[in-house]
This record gives structure tokens, C-alpha cells and sequence, in this order.
């Protein structure tokens, strides 16, 4: 919604309709006035300007359901987008929702009236809820949205603020203020309050912190939508002026921003264009209300607590203070009593502002800067050693942008309104360790845990370039130095496979015993039995993956259950392809993964790449096999030579592991993708798993499958002898994976065809027999295995296949009948 649109027609300039300050005289005077005519100058137009500031309000307080959810989403993604940006007078305690409103009540004068009258019952903008946040929320936001240039010398500013200063509180403190003002709790009712606090603290911003504020967004648009900014101008603030094209560029942007920036314009307009019908004296109105509204309860508070600094800001300061003048009148008539305890509250807040900002200023001094990316040069955050670490390969690829960092506060904000729900005491979100993680010096945020595996967790995490990344941490304590190498191993693997598409990877890494990683480096244990420091840590930053393929699996395979379809051989060519070239990337690096699994391959943007080398262990120059010291893996996809490692074979030679094992594991993970469950599932027990894997004369159950390629793939990988099994240069050149063209499937014959045919509907018949599957596919495998012609010639051959036929076909025959029977 384009925000031009949506605004009513803009007001002559405000200099040809004087007398700006008459009505506002007069509105100390006769506010209590309700009975005059609409027509008629100032106790008529002090009646429209107090109705519209409490409609202002009102729309807030009552129309809550109307306007929130439509609007709500927009202004919670300014409001979380940024915090601590350079604060800007924020005008947006009025929406394009309220002005149509308006609108409407402008055609509709006695409904107007009525509305104001109804308004009159309301509690008055109280200022002083909101002096303890001098930082505009929603300025900030829409800073943080623009990125001018220009302003990103303010984020910079901004940024060099200490974050634990006073800051926007979140929506249900404010909801907890206005039960202190009695003002019904409602959702459009929180954020209109929201919106009064906000403009607010602009004002405090403005004396706390004069050198950071960017003036033009004080300025205004006196092109259309409202003259009020010239008021401000003539009180001194020639910057602003200045800073008019800005201004006007910025009310230009889409509705939803100006919306929530528009506060003060439209609050002006809905006083000029709804609440009454004279758009001039309404215009004039709008000064006062423009300039203060809300702000001038924190007239007190300015007085009170800033005036050592007032002589500083010049001009500017000038201005705002008769602003807050003009609008203090004009509470004080309406809501006297409100204001009075308002004030109390005020002062409350006012110490408690000035407790933060002396918190702030001591920071300052003491030179803890408020980013919470910063580190400083050696890598520590507030009070916390980081562990720097003789990272050779590592160059942090995280520049500090002072904007981005302001966006990165925004979670920092989030994560802790959520925690601090109803607290007003200072925010210590700067100073929790428990929000990041410092890795190398650089910082990262905590999103969430992902997951945790065997030895480590993962968080999501997020960088000061707004990356998102997985970070794997790995506790070391009680871990014994071996272990502890193995795992630091990870990080050289990750670091020589760099720049490799298809594994994860590696960004950033720490580890925080220095010793055990220069063992790393340098390739040798120096002390066997040493000891990894107890509260040592690895730290990996890697890409983030969105899904990893045990959970595409478990998808796939619900969606194929609820529609009764089975696998598309596409979709398995599709990924079969892909995690053959990320293993074969690992095996030409001599590194053989060993612990290969579907959660072990992620998809980070479409494509499937490798992860977790937690037990991966490098071949040596001289041979083809690793010696383990001890068996590894995740049981299901575990190579029976992975058990049997450092065994004596049936030769009496050391069973050793290779990259064969890995194949072994591939085609157990194939085997998943085709049947949904893994080829020794039906085993559960470890004992009973083991004894199946080990076992060399144990057959693996392949039910029937369309493509006959298939059968054979899965075969070709879950060949028992290592030696026998492929390899991935030849996987990748299986009939399976290469184009029909090239390499034309076997095409049965028509007998053939008939005899599958009817094989598979006598297979889908007895679906949920185990036995009979298994008769099925061992009959399809009889049928369907090439036959060399030599080897049928006697009779004895031909009646041994033929009675193994009869006899499969027998078996199959009683399962039918017992199925039939049940
Ligand atoms: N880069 C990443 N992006 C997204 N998620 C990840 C990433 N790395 C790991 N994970 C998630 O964290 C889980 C554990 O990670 P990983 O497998 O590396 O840890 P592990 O301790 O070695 O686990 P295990 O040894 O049990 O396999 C993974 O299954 C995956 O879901």
C-alpha cells in the first residue's frame, strides 16, 4: 500500500494559515468545552484537536481488533529488524488505518463528534511510562531498512553506543504501564502505547545523546503531509531543514513504513482531516501536537534530569523544549489528574534513566563497547577470555559492519524481550555470555539448538554479516587425549576439503586447548597419555544445512505411504548421483568417512554435502586400508569388515578397513531410499545385527523392484567381500545412473514381462507377509538373473532350476492360501 495514497490531501503550507498557536492559547482555556460549533475557531478546534488526540489514542485503546492483526506483523518486523540505530523522532503513533478511519468520520461529522465525545472518557497519552527509552524503536527499523549511506555513519555512531543503555521496552511492559494509567489492555491498545513511548525517547534521545541524532528525521514533509515540521524548523532546528529531501524521500516509502513512521504526521492529519472539519485550524493544531503529543510529559523528566546537557544541543534543544511546552498545555487541560500521576511514575523513570545512563556512561569509561559482535583485538568479549587460537588456515570472513551489527541486536532484543517479560530494570543483553559464542574472535548468536550428536551439540547460529550458520561444539572434558585428537581431526579434514561443493564447509573453528591442536597440525600425538584441559572445547562453525536426508527419507516416505505411490526412480537417481560424488570426494582425498548415514548428508541449497568427520580417518600414502583401534559407526550401516576390524580373516590375514567400507554403508542408505527401512532392520537387537552382518553366507532380502538396475546397484554395495564390492568410479557408471541411451535397461521379453507382471501382483497380494516377499523376490531373482546358456544344458541343471522355481512358486502358493484364509 503505497503511503501517498493512503494520506488524506495535503494541507496548504502551514504559513498561509495561521494562527498556529491561537487555538492552542485558547485550549488551555476552554478544553473543557464540549458544545461548540465545528465551524467556529478555537474552542471548536481545541475540542477536534483533543478528540483527534484522543482518537489517536483511541484507535490504540479501542479499535484493536480492527487494525492489529492487519498491521501488526508489518510493524513487529520494523520493530525486531533493528535496535540501538540512531534514534529519530518517530511520528508514528497514527497509521494509514487510523487516517482512513478518519477519513470516513470527516464525511460523517455528527459520528465525529460522537466519537470525540466518547473520546473524551479516555485516559490521555501519559509520557511518563516511556522516559526510561530514549532509543526510537521504530526509527531505528526504518534506519536499519533504508541503509542510506548517509545514515550508516549514524549506525555507526549508534553502534559504538553501549547496548546495556535503556532501550525500547518490549510490548507487554508497555501493556504493564497503561494498567498503570488504566488504560484498557488491548492489543492495538499495546501498540499504540508503544508507539506514544516512542516518540518519547526520541526526545530523550535528543538531549541524552545530541551529537548521534540525525536530524532529518526530525524534518518533515511539508509537501504533503503535514506543515507541522515548519514549527519545529522556526524554533531553530535549521538542520532539519536541511534534511527535508531526506525526510521526503523517506515518506515515501511504502505505506507499511510510513505508517509506523508517520506518527506525528498523522497524528497532525487525523486532527486537520477527521476530527474536524476545518482542515485548517486543525493543520495549526497539529503543531503542538506534532512537536510534543505525547512527548510533553517528558517535559519534567528533560527539565529534571538532562539540563546539564541542554546548553550543548543549541538549537535543536530549543525547539523541542517549546514543543513540549505547546503540548503540556494541552494535556493539562484535558487530563490534569492523568498527568499528575503520570508525573509521578515520570519521576520514578526518571531516575531510573538516569541510573542507565550513568550504567552507560561507566561502560564507556571503562571501555566496554555495547556491540555484541565486538571482540576486541585478542579476541574477548566483556570479562570473557576468548580462546584465540593458532588458526592457520582461518581468516575471519566476518567484517564488523556497524549496520549489520544493528540488525543482529535485533535477536538480541527478541531473545530478551521474550525472557524479561514485565521487568523494567536495565538490560543486561550485552553482557550475557549465554547469547553467543565467541569462535576465533569473531562472534556468532545463538538462534536455537539444532541437534546433538553422539559427542557434540549443534546450535544455529548467526554471524555479524546476518549468515547463518551451524556451529558444533564439542565438550572435551573426560575425554582421553586420543579421543580428543580424533575429533580436533575433524577440523583437518574439513580444512583440506575446502572449496570442495559437496562437504560441508568449515568457516570458522577454535579449539580451545591449543596444545592438542597443534598435535593436530602437526600430524603426531606428542604425549600419549596426556591430558586434554577440562573445560577445553572445539568449536566448528560450518554452513548450514536446512534438512539433512534421514529426515528427506522419513518425508518422502510419508508422502508416498498417505498416496500409495512408490519411490520415483528420478528423485533416487537424482541423490544416489549426488552422494556418490560427495563420497568419491572424500575417497580421492584418501579420507574414508566410516560413519556414513543419511543424517550425515545435509542439503544446504539444493544439494547434498557431506558432513560430520568425527571418526573419519585418513588412509596412509602406502596402502588402501585404515587400522582402527576400535570399531566405529552407526550399527545399521556398519560393513561387517567395520566389526571385524583387526581380525584374523578365513586366511589368517588382518581384516582391515577401506574405502570399501564407506561403499558398504552406501548401499545400505540406497537400500533405505528404495525400501524404506535399512537391510538389517528387521534385527534388532545388537547381538543378533552383529551375527546377520558378520555373517558371509547370510542373504540379504530384496523385495521386488521395477528397474532390474536397481536390484543390481543395491547388490553391487551390499556385496559381503570387500574386495568384490565396487567402487565409486564404477558406481557412477552403473546402468542405473547412466542416461538410457547410453546404457538401454535389459529389456525382458514379452514372456518375461508377463511373468514379472504377474510375480509383482502375487507380491503386492501378499504385501505385509514378510515370507511371502521374500519368495517373491527370490523367484524374480531366479527369473530374472542372466543365465549363461552353457549352464543349462544337462537335465539335472535345468530340473535343479526348474524344482527351485516349483518350489519358491510353493511357497508362495501357501502363504496365499493362509492369507486367504485369515
Ligand atoms: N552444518 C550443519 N547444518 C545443519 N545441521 C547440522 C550441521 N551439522 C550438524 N547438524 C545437525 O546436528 C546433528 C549432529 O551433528 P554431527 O553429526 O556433526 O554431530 P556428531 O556428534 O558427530 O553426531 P554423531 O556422531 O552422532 O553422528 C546432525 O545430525 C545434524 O542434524
Amino acid at each position: 500500500m503505497d503511503r501517498e495514497t493512503d494520506l488524506p490531501v495535503p494541507p496548504a503550507p502551514v504559513a498561509a494559515r495561521n494562527p498556529i498557536r491561537g487555538p492552542i492559547t485558547n485550549l488551555e482555556t476552554t478544553s473543557s468545552s464540549s458544545s461548540s460549533s465545528s465551524s467556529s475557531a478555537e474552542p471548536s478546534l481545541f475540542r477536534h484537536v483533543q478528540a483527534a488526540f484522543k482518537r489517536h489514542r483511541s484507535l490504540g485503546i479501542m479499535q484493536a481488533d480492527g487494525i492489529r492483526p492487519r498491521r501488526m506483523p508489518q510493524r513487529q518486523a520494523i520493530r525486531n529488524s533493528a535496535a540501538n540505530v540512531m534514534p529519530t523522532i518517530n511520528t508514528d503513533s497514527h497509521d494509514v488505518t487510523s487516517l482512513s478511519q478518519d477519513q470516513t468520520a470527516m464525511k460523517n461529522p455528527d459520528a465525529s463528534v460522537r466519537d470525540m465525545q466518547e473520546d473524551l472518557s479516555v485516559t490521555p497519552p501519559s509520557i511518563s511510562e516511556t522516559i526510561s527509552k530514549p532509543y526510537d524503536h521504530n526509527f531505528k527499523s526504518l534506519e536499519a531498512q533504508r541503509e542510506q549511506p548517509k545514515r550508516a555513519v549514524h549506525f555507526k555512531d549508534y553502534c559504538s553506543m553501549p547496548l546495556s543503555a535503556p532501550h525500547v521496552e518490549p510490548k507487554h511492559d508497555v501493556t504493564k504501564r497503561s494498567e498503570q494509567f488504566g488504560v484498557t489492555k488491548t492489543g492495538t491498545t499495546q501498540e499504540m502505547e508503544w508507539d506514544v513511548c516512542n516518540r518519547v525517547e526520541v526526545l530523550n534521545v535528543i538531549h541524552d545523546e545530541p551529537k548521534h541524532l540525525n536530524f532529518q528525521n526530525l524534518d518533515y514533509d511539508a509537501s504533503g503531509k503535514s506543515d507541522a515540521a515548519f514549527s519545529f524548523s522556526s524554533n531553530g532546528a535549521i538542520a532539519i531543514k536541511d534534511q527535508l529531501p531526506q525526510w521526503r524521500n523517506f515518506l515515501s516509502q511504502p505505506a507499511t513504513q510510513s505508517s509506523v513512521v508517520g506518527t506525528t504526521c498523522a497524528t497532525t492529519t487525523s486532527v486537520h482531516s477527521t476530527s474536524a472539519p476545518m482542515l485548517n485550524s486543525t493543520t495549526y493544531s497539529s503543531q503542538p501536537l506534532l512537536d510534543c503529543g505525547s512527548h510533553a510529559a517528558i517535559e519534567p523528566p528533560r527539565e529534571g534530569h538532562m539540563s546539564s546537557q541542554r546548553a550543548a544541543e543549541g538549537n535543536l534543544e530549543d525547539s523541542s523544549n517549546s514543543l513540549v511546552k505547546g503540548t503540556s498545555r494541552m494535556l493539562i487541560d484535558n487530563a490534569a489528574i492523568s498527568i499528575q500521576s503520570s508525573s509521578c511514575v515520570m519521576d520514578t523513570k526518571v531516575e531510573e534513566h538516569q541510573r542507565l545512563r550513568d550504567q552507560q556512561k561507566a561502560q564507556k569509561e571503562s571501555g566496554v563497547l555495547g556491540n555484541p559482535f565486538h571482540v576486541d583485538e585478542k579476541g574477548n568479549k566483556e570479562g570473557q577470555p576468548s580462546g584465540s587460537v593458532a588458526n592457520v588456515n582461518f581468516e575471519s570472513q566476518v567484517s564488523m559492519n556497524p549496520s549489520l551489527d544493528v540488525k543482529l541486536e535485533k535477536n538480541g532484543n527478541q531473545e530478551k524481550v521474550t525472557s524479561r517479560s514485565g521487568t523494567s530494570g536495565p538490560r543486561k543483553r550485552n553482557s550475557d555470555p549465554d547469547a553467543f559464542f565467541v569462535v576465533n574472535g569473531t562472534r556468532y548468536q545463538k538462534l536455537g539448538k539444532i541437534g546433538s550428536g553422539g559427542s557434540s551439540e549443534v546450535h544455529k547460529v548467526i554471524s555479524a554479516d546476518c549468515t547463518i550458520y551451524a556451529l558444533k561444539k564439542i565438550k572435551l572434558r573426560g575425554r582421553d587425549y586420543a579421543t580428543a585428537y580424533g575429533f580436533c581431526q575433524e577440523i583437518e579434514y574439513l580444512n583440506r576439503l575446502k572449496g570442495k561443493n559437496n562437504i560441508i564447509q568449515l568457516i570458522n573453528y577454535e579449539v580451545t586447548d591449543k596444545k592438542l591442536l597443534q598435535d593436530v597440525i602437526n600430524g603426531s600425538i606428542s604425549n600419549k597419555d596426556g591430558k586434554v584441559k577440562d573445560d577445553a572445547c572445539i568449536y566448528m562453525v560450518l554452513e548450514y544445512g536446512e534438512i539433512d536426508l534421514a529426515h528427506m527419507l522419513s518425508q518422502k516416505w510419508k508422502e508416498m505411504d498417505d498416496s500409495s505411490q512408490t519411490i520415483d526412480h528420478n528423485w533416487l537417481r537424482f541423490y544416489w548421483q549426488q552422494i556418490l560424488l560427495a563420497v568419491k570426494t572424500i575417497h580421492d582425498e584418501r579420507i574414508v568417512h566410516s560413519d556414513l548415514k543419511p543424517a550425515n548428508f545435509l542439503l544446504v541449497k539444493g544439494s547434498l554435502k557431506l558432513i560430520d568427520f568425527g571418526i573419519a580417518k585418513a588412509i596412509m600414502s602406502d596402502t588402501t586400508n585404515i587400522v582402527r583401534d576400535s570399531q566405529v559407526g552407526t550399527l545399521s550401516y556398519m560393513s561387517p569388515e567395520a566389526f571385524l576390524c583387526n581380525e584374523l580373516d578365513a586366511n589368517g590375514n588382518v581384516i582391515k578397513c577401506g574405502r570399501s567400507s564407506d561403499i558398504w554403508s552406501l548401499g545400505c542408505i540406497l537400500y533405505q531410499m528404495v525400501y524404506g527401512r535399512t537391510p538389517f532392520s528387521q534385527y534388532k537387537a545388537f547381538w543378533s545385527k552383529l551375527k546377520v552382518i558378520t555373517d558371509p553366507n547370510h542373504e540379504i532380502t530384496y523385495e521386488p523392484v521395477s528397474n532390474p538396475w536397481l536390484l543390481d546397484l543395491m547388490k553391487k554395495c551390499l556385496t559381503w567381500d570387500q574386495h568384490k564390492r565396487w567402487r565409486i568410479p564404477q558406481l557412477l557408471k552403473h546402468p542405473f545412473l547412466a542416461p538410457p541411451a547410453a546404457a538401454p535397461a535389459p529389456q525382458p521379453s514379452l514372456s518375461e514381462q508377463q511373468g514379472f507382471k504377474l510375480l509383482q501382483l502375487v507380491a503386492e497380494a501378499c504385501s505385509g507377509d514378510h515370507e511371502a516377499a521374500t519368495f517373491c523376490s527370490e523367484l524374480q531373482q531366479l527369473l530374472s538373473a542372466p543365465v549363461a546358456p552353457e549352464l543349462l544344458t544337462s537335465r539335472a541343471q535345468q530340473r535343479s532350476v526348474l524344482g527351485n522355481m516349483t518350489r519358491l512358486c510353493g511357497k508362495i502358493e501357501e502363504c496365499l492360501m493362509k492369507l486367504e484364509k485369515d
